[in-house]
């Protein structure tokens, strides 16, 4: 039987190709500017299997890839993935939970550390030369430890955020999930609290929902009004969580203190966003999982699944 065949919308590292070339046949986009939409299409004829990190699958090019059995997604979120559309065409879906959730909870500390400290702002003042004797009480920052910290959507990510908060920062930890977690609970001393009490009394706030019909603009003006003018709010999960016109409005008027930002409504964020004026917020290029070690084992995760998928070697991550 001849093997199926593998289309990728970006270079793979060398020993991912490897393992893929064992099984199936590999074509890859490996130009630096992104594959358009069109182009797409056109490579995707005769394609079995795709590899992608964001790219969305929808009715529109399902329907422009006839032969399509597979979309492993080298993500953990896959809400670019329309279920329907997919489950329709009979195609299978994957992702890559667990292997980057150490990598984005240590981005989630580093983004409520840099917030709280204002390290970008310090860094920028210490090289501009403008750092001057006597002026300490306006570098100023607020403490991460100790404090209380509110974890909005528990899952693998929120638990790993859980423990270094508890266990680096000796902060107190709620959460709010839709499903309680009485056994996490238990083990790492959280508390379970109703959303509204959360947002009252966190003083760091880390949204880590995925985003999904009911997850759209989870956090807008209502829940930016509970939260307390000294709050820090952090987002990692996607942009589109959070009415990001709110949250300008709150960290404008003081509502918030200030925003550590991984992800936005619009990626990368359009340069006019005032989100970028703010010296209060800080941005990041939706880098949660972008470390070497980490975006190499979610490719070679992605690589075993399309293979699964395909061929029924070895099990997959199914969505
Ligand atoms: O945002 C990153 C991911 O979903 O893996």
């Amino acid at each position: 039987m001849s093997r199926p065949i593998v289309f990728s919308d970006k270079p793979l590292p060398k020993e991912i190709q490897a393992y893929l070339a064992n099984h199936v046949k590999l074509t890859m986009w490996e130009e630096a500017h992104k594959l358009k939409r069109e182009q797409l299409f056109e490579k995707l004829q005769g394609v079995d299997g795709f590899m992608t990190s964001g790219e969305l699958i929808n009715e529109e090019l399902l329907q422009n890839a006839p032969n399509l059995r597979a979309v492993s997604t080298i993500s953990v979120g896959y809400d670019h993935f329309d279920l329907n559309a997919m489950r329709k065409h009979q195609i299978i879906g994957t992702h890559t939970p667990y292997v980057l959730d150490d990598t984005v909870a240590d981005l989630v500390l580093s983004l409520m550390l840099a917030t709280a400290r204002r390290i970008p702002e310090l860094d920028a003042l210490t090289k501009s030369g403008c750092w001057k004797k006597g002026d300490s009480r306006q570098l100023f920052g607020v403490d991460v430890h100790h404090k209380k910290l509110g974890i909005i959507g528990m899952g693998r990510i929120g638990e790993k955020i859980a423990k270094r908060a508890k266990y680096g920062f000796d902060m107190d930890v709620s959460y709010f999930n839709r499903k309680r977690k009485k056994g996490m609970e238990q083990q790492l001393g959280l508390h379970y609290e109703e959303l509204e009490v959360l947002l009252r009394e966190s003083d760091f706030i880390v949204l880590m929902v995925p985003l999904t019909n009911e997850t759209k603009h989870f956090i807008g003006a209502h829940e930016f009004t509970l939260m307390k003018p000294s709050s820090i709010f952090i987002n990692a999960s996607r942009g589109q969580t959070v009415d990001e016109e709110a949250m300008t409005e709150a960290l404008l008027t003081g509502e918030i203190l200030a925003a550590g930002l991984d992800v936005y409504e619009q990626e990368p964020i359009h340069p006019t966003n005032p989100l970028l004026n703010l010296k209060n917020v800080v941005t990041l290029p939706h880098i949660g999982s972008a470390t070497s070690e980490t975006r190499d084992a979610m490719a070679m995760m992605a690589a075993k699944n399309i293979v699964a998928a395909l061929t029924g070697v070895g099990s997959c991550y199914k969505v």
